[in-house]
């Protein structure tokens, strides 16, 4: 395929990828941001501390101590993401409000990663001096500014000035963030191919912002300045060239005849390259120096996509700045940790220091062994430092604590913190609890689902949303989705999506499905004896979606389903049921999983057994800390009821006891306890009045003693409570088999697919 100026990508996403992005960022609140009071605002009283008059009492203390605002405001975790949109990605000069949905994308980054809060900023001028005043006169509301997406060269006068006028870190992060980034992943390629630092020859394609950074922090790191050739849009940078130079250019500039990229890469050791799509060829890459190192680090598309370049070069370590390839150098890795470090300990600057200690602290984390709490939130996967793993992902769940220790001290050592940190130990134990695991561990589970793709059932395809989740699910790389639906309608929902080809995918119809006699016979045989004559089975094939589709699921036609959208979970469970049976030993139930910023906390049994037994609770109990342990948590299980450890008394608190106790039986795999209320099971304070507790922290897996108080908390939770909700999630059937909600949105049924064909519930 052909980029807009004709260069040949391959990687293009298609159109319907281009839709959905504009989806994603269209549907329900427009947009990726929001902001959200940390204070309750529900009474008159809350509003008079909030505002007038209490707000008073705040502002006397700032203005009789500056400092006083780390403690009454949210400056202290607060960081602007600037731009004036001259440098959008590798996107070039958009302008100012183009730029809106990169800067809110690295606001929610910063919270994501790091749970730094941020906002963006788009400043709508060209002109350096307006620029740097417009920002300057921001420094009373920010902890820190990240500037981003300003082009070369008014964006090195820009930082420059701006560090020199402000007392709080300013970093621009496509200059620093991308240089640290880099420098860790050249690190580890070295060490890999066995190089040197001091002997690499590398050639840096492009002279922008990004460019001229890594070039200058790798030359700090020892590469001579000989050994770099720079290019731009004009050719090698030269002594002497005369066009298109200025100070930073010609900083870079060596004695060289070479005047193209072809003649610069003849025998070069590394490719850095900060420009923009295609602009490596594969031509260019075959000169290289054995075991080439390529970064093709442009954004959104990289100068030379992984699969070219490995056909061209197969003993190369490729790197671009995506993440849906091998070894992603993208500054996402450093700039949220790197302001967390940054502004924990108030620092005033993010000096040389602070970003060779994240350097260095990213390369030697690639190098360590994953430890075996992480390899499970990696999807039980161990990852080992090789030439597809340079780098972490910038969801390894260590990166906070790492690199962020490691720049609030480098921080605490160059003189630059305000605020002193003394028990380091402490500090690092508080950020890994900032972060949740799960999305960490999600992220792994949709990578291993990729690794061994399975085909799994859309029961509903004739549903817009279905469609949108089979589509994202098959692009995703997740596995093939099997699409069930009348064929025409079907078709006409891909292409109304943008679908180019409706024919790659799979999609049956009972009405002239070639396997419904062989469904026929097989349901018959199953279900002669509970009623049913051959004639209501041929019905249930031909009518029943979810029907037809388990029996796809029963003759092996593929490995996983999921349904729920057009009819009630109770309606589709029935269905199922008929053709699926329990796993042996096991039992159907359900799991809510809310999902906050730090913590995951998993209901069960929240769709199926009304009253269950003792002997069934404590199965329940077992699947789900199982799950819970798949998704990256240490459980912890409360049996819950509305009484604790016995008081008030009450006649239905028996099976919850018998479940306890029969655990007691079992060898001891994870911590549970009961029966308790939710409050003591959830707050530290509480549980402390019963110090016998066997838990050794609030509870994280509940076990609800019936289907009425289950059902109704998840619903509760999932209208009220303000997190994330995945699921149901449907355990114990034969086949995995995932009934969603009826307002299940395209990414909560991709979820859920991942999850059944990764196998993390079944
Ligand atoms: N992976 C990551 O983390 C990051 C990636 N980037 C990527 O780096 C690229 C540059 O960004 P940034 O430095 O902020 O932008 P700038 O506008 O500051 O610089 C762009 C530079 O790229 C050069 N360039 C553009 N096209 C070509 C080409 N075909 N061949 C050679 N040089 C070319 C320009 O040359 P000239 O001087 O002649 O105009 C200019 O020097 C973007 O693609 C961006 O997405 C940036 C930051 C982080
Ligand atoms: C990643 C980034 O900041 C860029 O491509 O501009
Ligand atoms: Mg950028």
């Amino acid at each position: 395929m052909a980029d807009r100026d004709g260069v040949d990508f391959p990687d293009r996403e298609p159109l319907h990828f281009e839709r959905e992005a504009l989806h994603f960022h269209s549907y329900g609140r427009p947009g990726k941001i929001e902001i959200v009071a940390s204070k309750p605002m529900a009474t008159q009283r809350d509003l008079s501390l909030a505002y007038s008059p209490g707000v008073a009492v705040p502002v006397k203390a700032i203005a009789a101590d500056p400092a006083a605002a780390y403690d009454y405001t949210a400056k202290g975790n607060l960081v602007a993401v600037i731009s004036n949109g001259t440098a959008i990605l590798g996107l070039g000069n958009l302008g100012a409000l183009a730029s809106k949905p990169v800067m809110e994308g690295k606001a929610v980054l910063f919270k994501r990663f790091a749970d730094v809060d941020s906002i963006d900023i788009e400043v709508k001028t060209e002109d350096v001096d307006r620029f740097i005043e417009a920002v300057e006169l921001l420094e009373p509301s920010f902890g820190g500014i990240n500037l981003e997406d300003i082009a070369a060269p008014a964006c090195f006068i820009i930082e420059q000035t701006l560090r020199e006028r402000m007392n709080i870190p300013v970093f621009h992060d496509d200059q620093h963030g991308t240089a640290i980034i880099t420098a860790a992943g050249v690190i580890n390629a070295c060490l890999l191919t066995d190089r040197k630092i001091e002997d690499i020859k590398v050639v840096v394609n492009g002279a922008g912002a990004a460019a001229i950074a890594c070039t200058e922090l790798i030359k700090a790191m020892g590469v001579p300045h000989g050994n770099v050739i720079m290019c731009d849009r004009s050719g090698v940078i030269y002594k002497g060239r005369p066009e298109k130079m200025d100070q930073w250019k010609s900083a870079h500039a060596v004695e060289t005849d070479c005047r193209t990229l072809t003649e610069a890469l003849k025998g070069a050791d590394v490719f850095l390259g900060l420009s923009a799509a295609g602009a490596l060829k594969p031509e260019m890459v075959k000169d290289m120096a054995d075991k080439p190192i390529i970064f093709a680090m442009a954004n959104p598309d990289p100068e030379i996509s992984p699969p070219v370049c490995k056909e061209a070069r197969p003993d190369a370590i490729i790197a671009t700045g995506r993440s849906d390839y091998p070894n992603q150098v993208n500054n996402v890795l450093g700039f949220p940790f790197i302001f967390r470090g940054a502004l924990d300990v108030q620092a005033t600057r993010i000096n040389d220091e602070m970003k060779v200690a994240a350097a260095a602290a990213i390369a030697e984390l690639a190098r360590q062994q994953v430890p075996e709490e992480v390899a499970a939130a990696y999807g039980g996967e161990t990852k080992t430092f090789g030439e597809d793993y340079i780098i972490p992902a910038p969801f390894d769940p260590r990166l906070m604590e790492v690199v962020s220790a490691a720049v609030a001290k480098a921080a605490m050592d160059s003189g630059v913190a305000q605020k002193q940190i003394e028990d380091m130990d402490a500090y690092r134990q508080e950020l890994k609890a900032r972060l949740n695991p799960t999305t960490a561990v999600l992220t792994q589970v949709y990578d291993s689902a990729r690794d061994n793709p399975k085909r799994v059932v859309f029961a509903e395809a004739e549903e817009e949303v279905v469609l949108r989740a089979a589509i994202q699910f098959r692009e995703g790389g997740y596995g093939i989705p099997v699409l069930v639906g009348r064929d025409k309608k079907v078709k006409q929902g891909l292409k109304d999506m943008g679908v180019e080809n409706p024919d790659d995918f799979e999609i049956y119809n009972s009405a002239n499905s070639p396997l419904v006699p062989r469904m026929v016979d097989m349901l018959y045989e199953r279900l002669q004896r509970r009623g049913y004559l051959r004639r209501d089975i041929q019905r249930m094939v031909n009518q029943d979606r979810n029907i037809f589709s388990a029996t796809l699921l029963q003759l092996g036609e593929a490995d996983a389903m999921i349904t729920g959208v057009t009819r009630t979970f109770a309606q589709s469970i029935r269905e199922v049921r008929r053709v699926l049976d329990p796993r042996e030993e096991q039992l159907p139930f359900g799991i809510h999983v809310m999902v906050g910023q730090s913590h995951t906390t998993f209901l069960a049994d929240t769709t199926i057994n009304e009253r269950p037994s003792s002997e069934a609770l404590a199965t329940i109990a077992e699947q789900t800390a199982a799950v819970a342990r798949r998704l990256g948590h240490t459980p912890r299980v409360a049996f819950l009821s509305y009484s604790t450890f016995g008081n008030p008394p009450g006649k239905w608190l028996e099976n919850i006891r018998g479940a306890v106790t029969l655990l007691d039986q079992r060898p001891p795999r994870f911590e549970y306890e009961g029966e308790m209320a939710p409050d003591v099971a959830l707050n530290p304070a509480l549980m402390a009045n019963y110090p016998f507790c066997r838990l050794s922290g609030p509870a994280n897996v509940l076990i609800m003693p019936g289907l009425q108080s289950a059902n109704l908390s998840a619903k509760l939770l999932r209208e009220l409570g303000g997190d994330s909700v995945i699921g149901p999630m449907l355990l114990g059937l034969e086949k995995p088999v995932q009934i969603a909600t009826m307002s299940s949105t395209a990414s909560e049924l991709v979820t859920l697919a991942v999850l059944a064909s990764a196998g993390v519930v079944s």
